[in-house]
């Protein structure tokens, strides 16, 4: 069989790609917002945390962050982390490997490599870049004994949480309906119907995230219910009958013992129609048993810790809205009961794409290959799925995940980068007509699966 080679990775170095300008602008944006966060915050954290020692581990991070901008945006080369935290080592490994390949190109094209070659933030491929951005934010509070923990974007977290106030309660007065309806006989196509709301809610959730706005909290006080009809032919792929076919034949076949994970992405909205996917999917009986993953540090402005998961939790079991904190305590019990399970492991905060996930992190993809179904939110997990390579958007999806099938899996994506596969002639240029902006706004979206299973390593590999 001939297959044509991988294309190249995403980069900065295109001035006409995304990446250009989230380096340009957009990072130094998020960075500046931090920094004025920390500045204005000083007096509260340093009562917070303690004294003059919180006071001085402040201005260290102040002045780290305001570096870590300075060198973005000099083009600096990815020095080595300093902290000791677990993940510092396979950090450290990564860079020397990246700069080594870096290296091997360079000489296999005749360039004199140099003794200063590094990664850099304008040269190189944009997903590694990125995430090692975010490590080094988080270095910067891991230099500190007090502040360690400090979560320099919870503040924006939580604030996006509160602004989705009345969208959230319509959501659960909404999935409360449902439940009581799933109290008496539920014909099939009910439930393939309530399925499809579900899982389109919890795609479009995906359009909340502070990073693509630099951090600015969006209102949004629409029901989310009735923005679907809307949004459904901003839909370029829609697998959802495979999606629920996969669930329903598992269901049917092992009975009580459906597992389905959830790769989490923002908190705020976007987390509150994640459980709630996943409420209805316990209701409905279409699996037993929900793992969500989340991440184990701050990362990307708004992905959700399992700190944001537990404030998350704890205000909607105290709002003062009837069906969200009553579905909150029952999430609770789930919890207590391990019908859900939630865990962070650090490989969601390292720069690999997923099909170095079976080598750099075996336990992760074996944890995941006991799965049924696994639910990719977002669009930095489409990015890491995919390689953020510049593909044809025509390429096949399960192309694109060069050999990644720990389970069936989906992505619920919106689409936030100019990276996109699994489309049909002629779509990319309708939707380009119809929104210049539509690889890049999270108005466009994608709900691709792939059904197959297996952990050997296929020709996609390659
Ligand atoms: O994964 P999410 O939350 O959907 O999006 C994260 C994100 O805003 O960050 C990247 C650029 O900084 C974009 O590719 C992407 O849209
Ligand atoms: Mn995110």
């Amino acid at each position: 069989m001939s297959r044509s080679k991988t294309p190249p990775p995403l980069s900065a170095k295109d001035p006409s790609s995304f990446a250009y300008p989230t380096m340009k602008d957009r990072i130094p944006v998020i960075l500046s917002k931090v920094v004025d966060h920390l500045t204005r915050q000083k007096s509260i954290i340093v009562q917070e945390y303690g004294g003059e020692v919180a006071r001085e581990e402040l201005k260290a991070m102040i002045g780290a962050i305001s570096e870590l901008r300075h060198c973005v945006m000099t083009n600096k080369p990815a020095k080595p982390l300093r902290d000791s935290r677990c993940d510092a080592v396979l950090w450290n490994a990564e860079l020397a490997r990246q700069i080594n390949l870096k290296r091997e190109q360079e000489e296999a094209s005749g360039r004199d490599a140099g003794d200063e070659l590094g990664l850099r933030w304008f040269d190189d491929a944009w997903l590694w870049m990125e995430c090692y951005l975010y490590r080094r934010i988080q270095e910067a509070s891991l230099m500190c004994s007090l502040l360690k923990s400090f979560d320099v974007f919870g503040q924006q977290k939580q604030d996006a949480f509160k602004s989705a106030y009345k969208s959230i309660s319509q959501l659960t007065t909404y999935l409360q309906e449902v439940i009581d309806k799933f109290k008496g006989h539920v014909p099939e196509s009910e439930i393939g119907k309530h399925f499809i709301e579900f899982l389109q809610v919890s795609l479009w959730g995906n359009k909340c995230d502070l990073s693509i706005s630099a951090g600015q909290v969006m209102t949004h006080d629409h029901n989310p219910m009735t923005q679907l009809v809307a949004l459904k032919h901003r839909l370029l792929v829609d697998d959802t009958n495979t999606a629920y076919g996969i669930l329903w034949e598992a269901a049917g076949v092992k009975g009580q013992n459906v597992r389905v994970d959830i790769v989490l992405d923002n908190a705020g909205f976007e987390l509150v129609t994640d459980l709630c996917l996943a409420e209805f999917l316990i209701t409905s009986r279409l699996a037993s048993h929900v793992v969500f993953h989340a991440k184990s540090m701050p990362w990307f402005v708004s992905d959700v810790t399992l700190g944001d998961w537990d404030w998350t939790l704890n205000n909607m079991c105290r709002m003062n809205h009837v069906a969200t904190s009553e579905l909150c305590q029952r999430w609770q019990g789930y919890l207590k009961a391990k019908t859900w399970e939630v865990e962070a492991h650090d490989f969601w905060s390292m720069p690999n794409t997923y099909n170095e996930m079976s080598s750099a992190s075996p336990d992760l993809f074996n944890r995941l290959s006991q799965s049924d179904f696994v639910i990719f939110k977002g669009d930095l997990n489409y990015r890491k799925l995919v390689s953020d390579r510049q593909w044809d958007p025509m390429t096949q999806f399960e192309r694109a995940l060069r050999g990644f099938h720990p389970a069936p899996l989906c992505s619920l994506r919106t689409l936030k980068c100019d990276c996109v596969v699994g489309l049909e002639s002629g779509q990319a240029q309708a939707a380009e007509n119809e929104d210049p902006n539509w690889m890049i706004g999270g108005d466009w979206a994608v709900i691709s699966v792939c059904e197959r299973r297996d952990s050997s390593p296929s020709l996609n590999t390659l």
